[in-house]
């Protein structure tokens, strides 16, 4: 109500979508007008509610966002309420021929490492079921030919299915569809996988699997940048790689190499992720460096690569992936979901603006 109870003038569109115009999208650059990120306006009185069309469900501007909007629509006379919604369009990555595209699939993502053992796989399925709690369609393909760890990790044992169509049926697990090398090899026969069965086996998991419409895709890679790994990196069509390395040099000089190899493959490197970064002791809250602290940050600074994050050493996170409850499942203190999802969305931020730079 105005003064003397009078009722203020409703605002007009063209004043809500001015005020909208001065809203920056935080990452992608441009206003949310010009990028057409306004996918429905309502103004009803004095009530405006306005729905967002971002690039990802996990934007890491999303509050960012919200709080801008609700700014800058509060300054239009007549406006006396705000709502702000968010929806989310994946757009997928251009940098792939037609050709080569996994229909329905808009981004294939690598998770790899320069050795093993460092959390590559717990930090792939930790990053998926992330996405998707944020409202993304995810699929998990293990591809680590040498220790498929998925089924373990994520609880979703057994063999998959024969769809309607002929296609093999994924399992489902804390909101994700999973694939796994370890539904088809038997454990107590270990093959020797040699290129060729690598790919076709690739191609089967990429082109005969049910996906159905994924949003992303993330692949878990065996450890090393070997021939087995180069190969199965060059027959993904990937929007591009997450490097996972724990702080020590050791891990970091295979990191590099890890970071070389997509470059060769012209891959774009999402970034790098710091695993078992440092420990707080549960009892005392002392924190310990245990491998050393803070190498991959500044590996991706000399690389000139995104950072992404850093994951602390948890008991939790390791219990989770033995008994297939994955750590961002989890509410216990040092399972550091928290940390996993920042991760998550600043991936998925990442994965946006190289869109936006293939297109
Ligand atoms: N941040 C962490 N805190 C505690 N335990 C962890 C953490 N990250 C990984 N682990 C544990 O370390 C072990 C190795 O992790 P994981 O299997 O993910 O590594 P990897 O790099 O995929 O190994 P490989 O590729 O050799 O199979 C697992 O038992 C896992 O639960």
């Amino acid at each position: 109500m105005g003064l003397f109870g009078k009722r203020a003038d409703a605002p007009t569109q063209e004043a809500v979508l001015a005020a909208l115009a001065t809203v920056q999208e935080p990452e992608l650059g441009g206003n949310l007008v010009a990028r057409k990120m306004i996918k429905e306006l309502t103004i009803d009185g004095g009530r405006v509610v306005v729905l967002v069309d971002l690039t990802t469900p996990a934007c890491p501007f999303k509050d960012q966002l919200a709080n801008d909007v609700r700014a800058a629509l509060a300054q239009v006379p007549g406006v006396s309420e705000i709502e702000v919604d968010f929806t989310a369009t994946v757009r997928s990555y251009n940098g792939i021929p037609d050709k080569a595209r996994v229909p329905g699939v808009s981004h294939i993502l690598a998770v790899a490492s320069g050795k093993g053992g460092v959390g590559k796989s717990t930090v792939a399925v930790n990053l998926a079921v992330a996405l998707a709690q944020e409202g993304a369609r995810v699929g998990l393909l293990d591809a680590d030919i040498y220790g498929p760890s998925a089924p373990l990790m994520t609880g979703a044992r057994g063999k998959p299915g024969i769809t309607e169509n002929q296609k093999i049926a994924p399992l489902e697990a804390h909101g994700i569809k999973i694939i796994s090398v370890g539904y088809f090899v038997d454990d107590s026969q270990p093959l020797v996988w040699r290129g060729p069965m690598i790919s076709s086996m690739l191609r089967q998991f990429l082109f005969e699997v049910d996906w159905g419409q994924l949003d992303y895709l993330v692949v878990d890679l065996p450890p090393g940048t070997g021939d087995i790994q180069l190969t199965l990196a060059q027959a993904i069509p990937l929007s591009g790689s997450v490097v996972v390395t724990t702080p020590q040099d050791v891990a970091l000089a295979d990191a590099i190499k890890g970071v070389e190899m997509f470059r060769k493959l012209n891959v774009p490197i999402l970034g790098i992720v710091e695993n078992m970064s440092y420990f707080i002791a549960p009892d005392t809250g002392k924190r310990y460096d245990i491998f050393g602290h803070g190498g991959a940050q500044t590996a991706s600074t000399k690389l000139g690569v995104p950072f992404l994050g850093e994951i602390p050493l948890g008991m939790s996170i390791r219990e989770g992936g033995d008994t297939g409850q994955p750590a961002v499942t989890q509410s216990a203190k040092d399972a550091y979901a928290d940390a996993f999802r920042e991760v998550a969305r600043t991936l998925a931020g990442r994965i946006s603006i190289e869109t936006m730079v293939a297109a």
